[in-house]
């Protein structure tokens, strides 16, 4: 792999909160990363000082090898959709999108007509006029059709319906194999994403929790189900990370699964099945159980 960032160490402290706490981590060129975790984890903190615009307190982060920070070389091979864009007063879509080639060498005014056209975005119409759901269509226009070399998606879809998602989600994952770049995504809604991502990398109070890539968390991770009895004997030693019961039965989901024990539960008459990716990251960062469950860990 060739990495492309690069974290070591790095922290960022706001006036006795650690907002991120010495992670150390590295994302291959050319990869679409999911970054996640839950409110206040230190995601947005984390995109901040990935493009300079927050100096850490200790530890670096660095793009193709330099700090970010008042970079020129590396910021205009960046681009940053974040939800809180503001635009000039009386700007309109098309003064965004005339300006972008400005900001980003590789834009595609073609690209960005196409996609303006298909998200029915009002282009001629002032931005303070224009809808949540059709303020977020402009940030992704701009993130597509920057083609910048490291595109960053803060929570890009506030108040986009449905359709408007799915072309989002379409359009990259198309545009991304015809225009290879590393693309960070960070959404709570994982699994309207889960199939976009190559990797995976969940922030929990600061830290770290996964860095992995997605194939391999869902291959190490599957649910048991079944008679009680049946199900405890298969899962007895294994890291149960969740259980649901359900009269007499129960089905677990189990970290760290291998062939022999999906093989031994299947010949047990049990359901062994797939987790989704949310699923398992709210296991995993804590998620809080219904009433009809019961975390064991
Ligand atoms: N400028 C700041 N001053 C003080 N505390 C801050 C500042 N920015 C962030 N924080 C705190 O740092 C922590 C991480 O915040 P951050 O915005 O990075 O989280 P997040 O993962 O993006 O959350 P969300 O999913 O809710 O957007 C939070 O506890 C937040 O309150």
């Amino acid at each position: 792999m060739t990495t492309i960032v690069e974290a070591r160490g790095l922290t960022k402290r706001y006036r006795g909160i650690t907002a991120v706490d010495g992670v150390d981590f590295q994302l291959a060129r050319n990869t679409i990363t999911g970054l996640l975790g839950r409110n206040g984890a230190g995601k947005t903190t984390l995109m901040h000082l990935l493009t300079g615009q927050e100096f850490a307190t200790h530890g670096s982060i660095t793009i193709a090898g330099e700090s970010p920070v008042e970079n020129p070389r590396v910021l205009q091979h960046t681009c940053f959709i974040k939800e809180s864009q503001r635009y000039p007063d009386d700007f309109k879509p098309k003064h965004v999108f005339a300006a972008a080639p400005g900001f980003f060498p590789n834009w595609d005014a073609d690209f960005a007509r196409e996609l303006a056209a298909e998200l029915r975005l009002p282009v001629d119409r002032r931005i303070k006029k224009l809808s949540r759901g059709q303020l977020s269509s402009v940030g992704i226009i701009v993130g597509l059709a920057s083609r910048a070399p490291i595109t960053i998606f803060d929570e890009p879809y506030l108040g986009l319906d449905a359709i408007a998602r799915q072309a989002f989600y379409d359009r990259l994952l198309a545009d991304y194999a015809a225009h290879p770049r590393t693309i960070i995504l960070s959404t709570h809604l994982i699994d309207e994403v889960a199939d976009l991502l190559e990797h995976a990398l969940v922030i929990d109070n600061g830290r770290i929790l996964i860095d992995s890539p997605v194939d391999a968390l869902r291959a190490h991770a599957a649910t048991i189900a079944g008679p009680a009895e049946a199900v405890e004997r298969a899962v007895a030693g294994l890291d149960v990370i969740h259980r649901e019961r359900l009269g007499g039965f129960v089905s677990a989901t189990v970290a760290g699964i291998t062939e022999q024990v999906t093989a031994s539960a299947r010949a047990a008459g049990l359901e062994v099945g797939p987790v989704s990716l949310q699923q398992l990251i709210i296991r995993q960062t804590g998620g809080t159980p219904t009433e009809h469950e019961e975390v064991t860990r």
